[in-house]
C-alpha cells in the first residue's frame, strides 16, 4: 500500500533507542524489570495528566508527561537486554497500558476544557480520545485474527507528539495551537482508523 510508511516518527525509533540504552542498562543492572518501567511510566503519565492539564498547567504538564511516555520506548530497551528480546506477557501489558496512559492524556485535557467553559473544544478532544482508541484497537483485532494494520497517517507516537507540543505551546500563550492541534488530531485519526480499516478489507477478501 503506498500509505504504509506514512507514520514517519518510526524513524525516530532507532535513533531514541541508542540515547535510552544506556539508562536502560542501568536500571537493568539495579534488578529493575521492563514490567516496573511499564507500570512506572503509565501511573507517571496519569497521575501527571489529570492533575496538571485541569487545572491548566499545560506547559509543565506537556513536559512531564513527555518523561513519563518516553518509559514506553525505556520498557522495551530494558526487555530486549534481558536477552530474550521480550516477554509475551510483557507486549500485552505495555499494549494495554499504552490505552490507559493515552486516554488519560485526552482526558486531562477534555476536563481543561471542560473548566474553561469551552464545549465544543472538550468534544473534540474526545473525538481524539476514541478515534485514538479505534486505531489501535483496530490494529489489535486484526493481529488476533493472523492480519496486519501497522499503517496509518496518526500512530501513537503522531498522536502523542502532536498533543504534547499543542499543549506545551499553548500553554507558554501560543493562541489557537491547542484547538488547532486537537482539531488536526481528530481528522487524522479519523483518516488513520479509514485506512485500516481499508487494509483490513483488502486482506480479508484476499483471505
Ligand atoms: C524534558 C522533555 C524535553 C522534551 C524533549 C522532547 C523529547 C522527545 C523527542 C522526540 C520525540 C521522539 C519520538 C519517538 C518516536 C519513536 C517511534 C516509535 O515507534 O515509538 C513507539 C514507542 C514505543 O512503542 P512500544 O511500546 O511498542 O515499543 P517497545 O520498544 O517498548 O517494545 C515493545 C516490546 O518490548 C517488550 N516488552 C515491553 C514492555 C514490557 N514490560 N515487557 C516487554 O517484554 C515486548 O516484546 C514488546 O512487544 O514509543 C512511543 O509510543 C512513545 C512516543 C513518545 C513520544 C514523545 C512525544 C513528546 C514530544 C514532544 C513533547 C512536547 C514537549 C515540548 C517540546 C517543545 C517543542 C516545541
Ligand atoms: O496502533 P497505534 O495506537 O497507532 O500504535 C500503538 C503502538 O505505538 C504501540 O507500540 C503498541 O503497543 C500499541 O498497541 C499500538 O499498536
Ligand atoms: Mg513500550
Ligand atoms: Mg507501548
Amino acid at each position: 500500500m503506498a500509505y504504509d510508511r506514512t507514520a514517519m516518527l518510526k524513524l525516530l525509533r532507532p535513533a531514541m533507542t541508542r540515547i535510552l540504552t544506556p539508562l536502560g542498562r542501568a536500571l537493568a543492572g539495579r534488578g529493575i524489570g521492563p514490567d516496573a518501567v511499564t507500570a512506572i511510566g503509565t501511573l507517571g503519565t496519569v497521575v501527571s495528566a489529570l492533575l496538571l492539564f485541569p487545572l491548566g498547567h499545560l506547559t509543565a504538564g506537556a513536559l512531564v508527561i513527555t518523561v513519563f511516555v518516553l518509559f514506553d520506548l525505556l520498557d522495551g530497551v530494558v526487555a530486549r537486554l534481558g536477552g530474550k528480546g521480550g516477554s509475551t506477557w510483557g507486549a500485552f501489558l505495555d499494549s494495554t497500558l499504552d490505552r490507559v496512559a493515552d486516554a488519560s492524556i485526552f482526558a486531562g485535557l477534555i476536563l481543561y476544557f471542560v473548566a474553561g467553559g469551552d464545549t465544543l473544544m472538550a468534544a473534540v478532544t474526545l473525538v481524539c480520545l476514541v478515534a485514538g482508541a479505534m486505531v489501535s484497537y483496530a490494529k489489535a483485532r486484526a493481529e488476533g485474527l493472523g492480519l496486519t494494520a501497522d499503517v496509518g497517517l496518526a500512530e501513537r507516537p503522531e498522536r502523542l507528539v502532536v498533543a504534547l507540543v499543542a499543549a506545551f505551546l499553548a500553554g507558554l500563550g501560543v493562541p489557537y495551537v491547542l484547538a488547532a492541534g486537537m482539531w488536526l488530531l481528530a481528522v487524522a485519526s479519523l483518516i488513520t482508523v479509514a485506512q485500516r480499516v481499508v487494509a483490513v478489507y483488502h486482506q480479508a477478501r484476499e483471505t
